[in-house]
């Protein structure tokens, strides 16, 4: 196929993709790095067909601002790929090997005659080079923290792949002046094929992974309680089960915090709330330490579930949360907090409905004994 026209559908792509994911900025569960994206995959369509025009006209001035562009897109596109990964790479960094790399094209654009020639091949190649080894560095990180994920392995082989293909490009093209862009050269052509299929494959990749994280936030959102970010009741039931399921020795324990209604009444709603993020942060707490699981039932009663064999005493690991749990009070509206508990162990009962249904007879009964006590 000709090269102008391999060009020209370069473009064409990288505007479908940048099309594509502009329209995915405005979704809630996008990443920001969508944005940064699609800006640099616009850049690389306008300059994909600014090139092919300066090829067209034979116009240098043309195509100085074409690979210019090529470059910006470039870097946009590490800038992209940097903020997805979170390698800590500043923008003003990428923003300044942008301008240096221009520079260095500019200058060897002007000083290397005129009309497409082999000099602007080698640089061009070993400049772009500098952007995409950002992105295989970038894509690199994000595959080691999405080890599941197919899409990032796939788009740092991409990005290798051409990586590599351009430095060769660049290589062949030394002390040869047969190679100009322009020349129907096998190797050239298969060079501009190539980018072509690797930019096809990038977007793919790219807008796989945006779709399976915003799956996935999606799916996490809806099993999380708004008001406390622990489990709501429906997964947390759904782990509970599973957890019978595969034969695990735990206790459940429901838990139903004291005199709610009334922190609420004196102290109004949004105190409330914070008592109930705080109560929930505290059994976070427990989780995490005795590898348990912990989930909002609803108001102001939550589950916690431990192993039978954590390294800590169930008992004293209650005491501990209600001495917590007091202070956090004392914190908040100046009183001490308590909550009242049911326990069900997994030996006592075969079904989740049969040991919720007993935690909850015993926090009723255990609530019964305070209100009679007072
Ligand atoms: N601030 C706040 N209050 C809530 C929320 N969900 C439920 N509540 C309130 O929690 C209160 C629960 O009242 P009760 O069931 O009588 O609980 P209580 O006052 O702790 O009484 P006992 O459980 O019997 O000790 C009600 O006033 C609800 O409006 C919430 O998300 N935020």
């Amino acid at each position: 196929m000709d090269i102008i026209t391999i060009i020209v559908l370069t473009g064409i792509t990288n505007l479908t993709f940048a099309l594509y994911s502009w329209q995915q900025v405005s979704n809630p569960e996008s990443h920001s790095a969508c944005k940064s994206w699609a800006q640099a995959q616009f850049i690389k369509a306008f300059s994909f067909i600014i090139y092919a025009i300066a090829l067209l006209n034979y116009s240098d001035d043309l195509r100085l601002i074409a690979n210019i562009l090529i470059l910006l897109g470039c870097w946009a596109e590490a800038r992209a790929y940097s903020k997805l990964a979170k390698t800590g790479l500043n923008t003003a960094y990428l923003f300044a090997g942008f301008i240096l790399t221009s520079a260095i094209f500019s200058f060897m654009h002007f000083t290397s005659g005129s009309g497409p020639n082999h000099t602007m091949i080698i640089t061009a190649s070993v400049l772009v080079a500098v952007p995409l080894t950002i992105n295989v560095y970038a894509l690199y990180k994000l595959s080691r923290q999405h080890p599941g994920s197919l899409f990032p392995k796939v788009l740092v082989t991409v990005n290798a792949f051409i990586t590599v293909l351009c430095l060769v490009r660049g290589t062949l093209a030394i002390g040869n002046p047969e190679y100009i862009i322009t020349q129907a050269l096998f190797t050239n052509q298969l060079f501009i094929f190539a980018t072509f299929i690797s930019g096809l494959v990038n977007g793919i990749g790219f807008i796989g992974f945006l779709k399976e994280r915003s799956d996935e936030k999606l799916c996490t959102r809806a099993n999380i309680d708004y008001l406390t970010g622990i489990y709501n009741r429906q997964y947390f039931e759904k782990l509970t089960k599973e957890q019978l399921a595969n034969g695990g020795a735990f206790t459940l324990y429901f838990l139903d915090i004291d005199s709610f209604k009334s922190v609420n009444d004196r102290f109004g709603h949004a105190t409330g709330d914070e008592i109930l993020q705080r109560f929930a942060k505290l059994l976070l707490q427990q989780q995490e330490q005795h590898s348990g699981l912990v989930g909002r039932l609803g108001g102001e009663e939550f589950g916690l579930l431990l192993p039978a064999n954590t390294n800590m005493n169930h008992s004293d690991i209650l005491k501990h949360l209600c001495k917590a749990f007091a202070a956090q009070g004392e914190q908040v509206i100046g009183e001490p907090m308590s909550f009242s508990l049911g326990a069900c162990s997994s030996t006592e009962a075969y079904t989740v409905n049969d040991l919720m249904r007993k935690a909850d007879v015993l926090l009723y009964e255990a609530k019964r004994e305070l209100y009679e006590s007072e």
